[in-house]
């Protein structure tokens, strides 16, 4: 397993934000994660405030629930299309690219299907794209979880936020009013033991090449490994970002990177193969048959509101440093975004 100091993400202690000593304190930690973000665009941060235990229960709940059966689980299939993102999605059905809109080359990406299955909820209260929850019969308690994860994650990420705009300069509440409608998304992730030779191929992949779409991404990886973050140094050098029990990995999502005129980076990440075990290793037909260990994540993705115009952030452009973007609102962004995925 490749180890956290072979990873160009920095670790902080984020409960020094939190329960900052004092202001000095706190606008320290601030602004070890606007650099963080600055120039890798990824942090680890530990004592976040999203409970160690609640994160285990998560995984538990996740296994939980691609552990049902297919006809269980196809009792709240993803809508078509890409933008109502909520419900179940089995195998092969998304496929994760970077800004490829043409419709010819989607159809050869897609020849080489991401093996993953997923499950998404948003906000209960969201108008716009209702939940879409399993059986209660069949999973009790899976709805009540998944709204417990995702009221705890919005506090952080709220307080990821506010350790943004302060290590920025800017008033430390200044995103607030653009986040009062949680349009977030909770997203459970299995992926599924695949033969190493088909990942090492590229015929079959577990999640290429991407940035995310939103704000900020926390996300949440078991002991598997396999996620790798762009060298921010050396474009196409992927380099790993190995799990450390309890932490967060955040990272900034293109929607802010737009928002900051840059200077907030969206990075690259993919989901290769983790080095297999001997005991993973299967005989098929005389031929060694290495099997990856499957792998569970759960990122959760956040989104300004849909309907706010954003403009260049302050102190991101000047008469010198012009602003590269027209104001646009995350829900025409993340519209256009999503579409491609389906
Ligand atoms: O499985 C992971 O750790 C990565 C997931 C991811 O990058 C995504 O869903 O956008
Ligand atoms: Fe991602």
């Amino acid at each position: 397993m490749p180890s956290v100091q072979d990873s160009p993400v920095p670790i902080i202690d984020f409960g020094l934000f939190r329960n900052a000593s004092s202001p000095q304190q706190r606008k320290q930690i601030a602004e070890q994660v606007f650099e963080a973000f600055r120039t890798v665009g990824f942090v680890y941060l530990i004592n976040h405030g999203i409970p160690v235990e609640l994160m285990d229960d998560a995984f538990g709940w996740a296994k939980k629930f691609f552990d049902m059966p297919l006809e269980e689980k196809m009792k709240c299939p993803h809508p078509p299309g890409g933008e109502y993102h909520r419900g179940y999605s089995g195998l092969g059905k998304e496929k994760v690219s970077q800004m490829v809109f043409d419709k010819e080359k989607l159809a050869e990406l897609r020849k080489a299907p991401d093996v993953k299955e997923s499950f998404e909820a948003g906000s209960e209260t969201d108008p716009k794209f209702p939940n879409l929850w399993p059986d209660a019969a069949a999973i009790p308690g899976f709805r009540e979880f998944c709204v417990e994860y995702f009221t705890t994650a919005r506090k952080t990420q709220m307080e990821v936020m506010h350790a943004i705009a302060l290590g920025m300069g800017i008033d430390e509440t200044f995103f607030d009013a653009y986040h009062t409608d949680s349009t977030n998304q909770l997203r459970l992730l299995h992926y599924p033991p695949v033969e190493e030779s088909a990942l090492l191929a590229g015929e079959k992949e577990r999640i290429g090449a991407h940035s995310d779409f939103g704000t900020i991404t926390m996300l949440a990886q078991d002991a598997c490994g396999g996620l790798e973050v762009e060298d921010p140094h050396q474009p196409g050098v992927f380099r790993p970002a190995p799990p450390i029990k309890g932490a967060l990995i955040v990272n900034i999502g293109d929607f802010l990177m737009r928002w900051s005129n840059d200077v907030l980076k969206s990075t690259l990440h993919r989901v290769r193969a983790p080095p297999p075990k001997e005991t993973d290793s299967t005989d098929v037909e005389g031929a060694k048959l290495r099997m990856t260990p499957p792998r569970y994540s759960i990122p959760y993705f956040c989104s300004a509101n849909r309907d706010t115009v954003i403009d260049c952030l302050p102190g991101c452009w000047s008469d010198t440093v012009p602003k590269k973007y027209e104001p646009i609102t995350a829900g025409e962004y993340i519209a256009m975004r999503m579409n491609v995925t389906y």
